[in-house]
């Protein structure tokens, strides 16, 4: 059987632990995309604990046209997200080929249109819908969100090594909260003492290719997210270090983003 979406890109936001930001980097990622003019969509795949539908703001339900569901349009970005539809809370009942099911609907009978690049926000650790999806479609590449903590670390490395066993290649790890900039003066301040854990894990796991990415800790991105606005081109425009962190992070995928021939 032949992946679904053929010609789109496909981007999967991982993380081992729960609650490391991947939904922040997922919903950044997209805008971070869409801003510089790539038709994107962004699906929310955490089917039993959607966020992007709180992280964008979105209250309205997506319309159905000629049958197909049509995404939701915020910064630019088509969003689908179990949590934008009116029986959401029966997802948590969700497994097996129910699960499998739900997930191949969200992807086949949603109209994304002409969308070049798909961002895929995950749950976290290594579950049955990453199976999933890696078997309903062709992914181009895994983003792994991480905070620079030993309490994550161990699932981020069980992470990396299911990924690297679906050949999904992982241009970029995201180290999240590596920083609080100091809003005065900009100087560093580090939230956990062993700032250089991820790159230590990066070594050990043979990442050569991957490039490490520190997102900063930014009271913006947090305030937005409550707000429905956790985007980082919003939190202090290109310039910022949340600006400079997306940036580097799209230089990282655009290997695996150039277009299909
Ligand atoms: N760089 C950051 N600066 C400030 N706040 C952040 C940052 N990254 C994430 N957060 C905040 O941390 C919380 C958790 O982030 P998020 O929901 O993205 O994590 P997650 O890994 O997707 O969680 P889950 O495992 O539940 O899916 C949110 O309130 C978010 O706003």
């Amino acid at each position: 059987m032949s992946a679904l979406l053929p010609g789109v890109r496909v981007v999967m936001v991982c993380g081992g632990k729960g609650g490391v930001g991947k939904s922040t980097v997922a919903a950044n990622l997209a805008t971070a995309l869409a801003a510089r003019g790539t038709r994107t969509g962004l699906l929310d795949a955490d089917l039993h604990g959607p966020s992007l539908p709180v992280l964008f703001g979105v209250r309205e339900r997506p319309t159905v046209r000629d049958g197909r569901i049509r995404p939701v349009v915020r910064e630019g970005v088509r969003l689908m997200s179990t949590g934008l539809l009116a029986d959401a809370s029966r997802a948590l009942a969700w497994k097996g080929p129910v699960l499998r099911g739900a997930l191949r609907q969200m992807v086949r009978d949603v109209d994304w249109g002409d969308v070049e690049t798909l961002v895929v926000d995950t749950p976290p650790g290594t579950s049955e819908i990453h199976m999933a999806l890696a078997g309903l479609l062709d992914i181009s590449a895994a983003v792994v969100v991480t905070t620079p903590q030993r309490m994550a670390l161990e699932d981020t490395r069980r992470c990396v090594a299911m990924l690297t066993r679906l050949g999904v290649a992982i241009p970029a790890v995201v180290e999240n909260m590596a920083y609080f900039p100091c809003p005065c003066c900009g100087a560093r301040t580090e939230p956990f003492p062993d700032s250089g854990l991820v790159g230590a894990l990066l070594a050990e796991t043979g990442g050569a290719g991957t490039r490490l990415v520190e997102l900063p800790l930014l009271p913006a991105v947090a305030a937005g997210a409550e707000q429905g606005t956790p985007f980082a081109q919003h939190a202090g425009g290109d310039s910022s270090a949340a600006g400079a962190a997306f940036a580097s992070l799209l230089d990282a995928l655009d290997d695996s983003l150039h277009p299909v021939p």
